[in-house]
């Protein structure tokens, strides 16, 4: 499992590092990490051009130590000073004791600098890290507006403008390739992936505690030591079983598509109940399937929603599920019924429960939390409901009551298709049924859907029913 801190944390563990080590260390340390990831991505490395955008912090101190140990290597390498009075004192020194160019950018102005940017290979971002407070100020995101997207961009530390905490962005922002980041990574890397580009974490002796982490990753090796093979002496009920209630006249598919999900992640028994089980069975001849969920047999964990519609038969089985002791998860039109219903959510808070809206779901149940701030909104929703709730979208969020945040860094666009969430249910619901926690599950399903999607991306297979093929390909190490 990968971990990730807020500032505040990092703060702390830094803090620990830096009365041991000094300052100076740390900082050459991190620009050791910094130029490294420069060098690894540039043929050739000499001769080539870098320009550090240098804020008043220890962040541009950062990278002035980092353009020191480009110059070593041969590059030609200008240090863009923004507050020129402020500059790092340590950093300038050495960079200047590798015969760096300094820019000053009051004394340069604008237009010296907007051409060595033009010209660059590379691209340094120090202007701020985890001491940055609101927004990128006007004098520092004008030159963060001109970095050439032609050159390789290395934010240090947090892309300036991107909220390490948050993942949001008010303004401008430097839109990283590749983001080193120091100590430990920061939630904010994760979400605004499109921000930071690939991170890398520098290790520079200090790493906060994985215990103190409120926001985690989920590993391909997490999550299959989640699912282990059936053992010797298993039977078609050892694993529990799912019940799915899905589907209807008008969303004939989406009751296959859930279903298909819960019969490819793992093996054992389905259980279907709703009004398309002679379309369920002629597709999925396993599944064990009726139009009652109250007379469906012995279930381990509910399913309700993907396209069962929003009328009064639909409510009379999400009522159905909604008062079964069993974990429940309730997807689509069940969360429309839901925020109309909310009494039904109350019946199920403190019980091993998940929802799973995308966006305009989400909204309408939760309609006073801010969706800007996705981390927030989620963490929010599941603390008022009681409930673990997963946010869908490029990055999906699984939120428990408890206030910790999974982040899954699986999947691809070729997800954003007419009923992949409902094979996402699908495959939820199983791993409920397996006995894995409301969290567990939601995050591990989510990652593997997201595998899943990869694979399809990689196969271009458009429709969310092949993502049923997809979903449990071993892992290749
Ligand atoms: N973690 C670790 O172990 C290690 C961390 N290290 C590094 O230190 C970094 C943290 O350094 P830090 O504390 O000096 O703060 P930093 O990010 O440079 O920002 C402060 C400067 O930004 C300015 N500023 C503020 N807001 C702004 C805005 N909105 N828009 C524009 N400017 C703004 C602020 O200006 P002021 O408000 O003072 O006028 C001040 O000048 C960290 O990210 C990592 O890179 C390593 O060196 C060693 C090990
Ligand atoms: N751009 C994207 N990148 C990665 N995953 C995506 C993207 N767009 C959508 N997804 C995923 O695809 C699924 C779509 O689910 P949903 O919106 O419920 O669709 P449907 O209701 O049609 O089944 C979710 O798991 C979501 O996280
Ligand atoms: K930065």
């Amino acid at each position: 499992m990968l971990h990730a801190w807020t500032v505040e944390q990092i703060r702390a563990a830094e803090s620990a590092a830096l009365a041991r080590t000094g300052d100076q260390e740390l900082m050459r340390r991190a620009a050791g990490h910094v130029a490294w990831a420069v060098c690894d991505r540039l043929d050739p490395v000499t001769g080539a051009e870098a320009v550090l955008l240098v804020g008043a912090g220890n962040n541009g101190g950062d990278a002035l130590h980092a353009g020191a140990l480009l110059r070593r290597r041969g590059m030609a390498v200008t240090a863009v000073l923004l507050d020129p009075g402020r500059a790092h004192a340590g950093g300038l020194a050495a960079f200047r004791a590798r015969r760096g160019r300094v820019l000053a950018v009051d004394g340069a102005g604008g237009g010296a600098v907007a051409g060595v940017l033009e010209r660059a290979d590379v691209v340094v971002d120090g202007i701020v890290g985890i001491g940055a407070r609101g927004p990128l100020r006007p004098d520092a995101a004008r030159w963060v507006d001109l970095v050439p997207a032609a050159a390789l961009r290395v934010a240090v530390d947090v892309p300036s403008g991107l909220d390490p905490d948050t993942g949001t962005h008010a303004g401008p922002v430097f839109t990283a390739d590749v983001t080193v980041t120091v100590g430990g990574l920061k939630p904010g890397l994760l979400l605004a992936d499109d921000v930071a580009g690939t991170v890398l974490v520098a290790d520079v002796g200090f790493a906060p505690k994985p215990a103190d982490a409120r926001v985690e990753v989920l590993t391909d090796l997490d999550v299959e030591a989640l699912l282990p093979d059936p053992r010797t002496g298993s039977d078609k009920y050892t694993g529990g079983v799912p019940g799915i209630v899905a589907g209807s006249a008008q969303y004939p598919g989406a009751a296959l598509l859930c279903v298909g999900g819960a019969v490819r992640v793992r093996p054992g028994m389905v259980r279907y109940a709703g009004p398309q089980a002679a379309a369920v069975v002629a597709r999925w001849p396993e599944v064990v399937a009726g139009d009652d969920p109250s007379r469906a047999g012995q279930v381990q964990a509910w399913v309700a929603g993907p396209g069962m519609g929003t009328d009064e038969a639909a409510l009379d089985r999400l009522r159905t599920v909604v008062d079964a002791d069993a974990p429940v998860l309730v997807d689509a039109d069940g969360l429309t019924l839901l925020a109309r219903h909310p009494e039904l959510l109350a019946a199920r808070r403190d019980r091993p429960t998940v929802l799973t809206p995308h966006e305009r779901e989400f909204a309408r149940i939760f309609p006073d939390l801010d969706l800007a701030d996705r981390l927030g909104a989620v963490r929010r929703a599941a603390a008022l409901a009681g409930v673990t709730v997963l946010l869908k979208g490029h990055r999906t969020l699984v939120a428990e009551p408890g206030g910790t945040v999974t982040v899954n860094t699986t999947g691809s666009g070729w997800l954003a298709t007419a009923g992949s969430g409902d094979v996402l249910s699908g495959v939820i619901g199983s791993l409920l049924a397996a006995g894995l926690s409301p969290a567990t599950a939601a995050a591990a399903g989510a990652h593997l859907h997201g595998r899943a999607g990869e694979r399809a991306a990689a196969l271009r297979a458009a429709g969310a029913h092949q993502l049923w093929d997809l979903l449990r390909v071993p892992v290749q190490r």
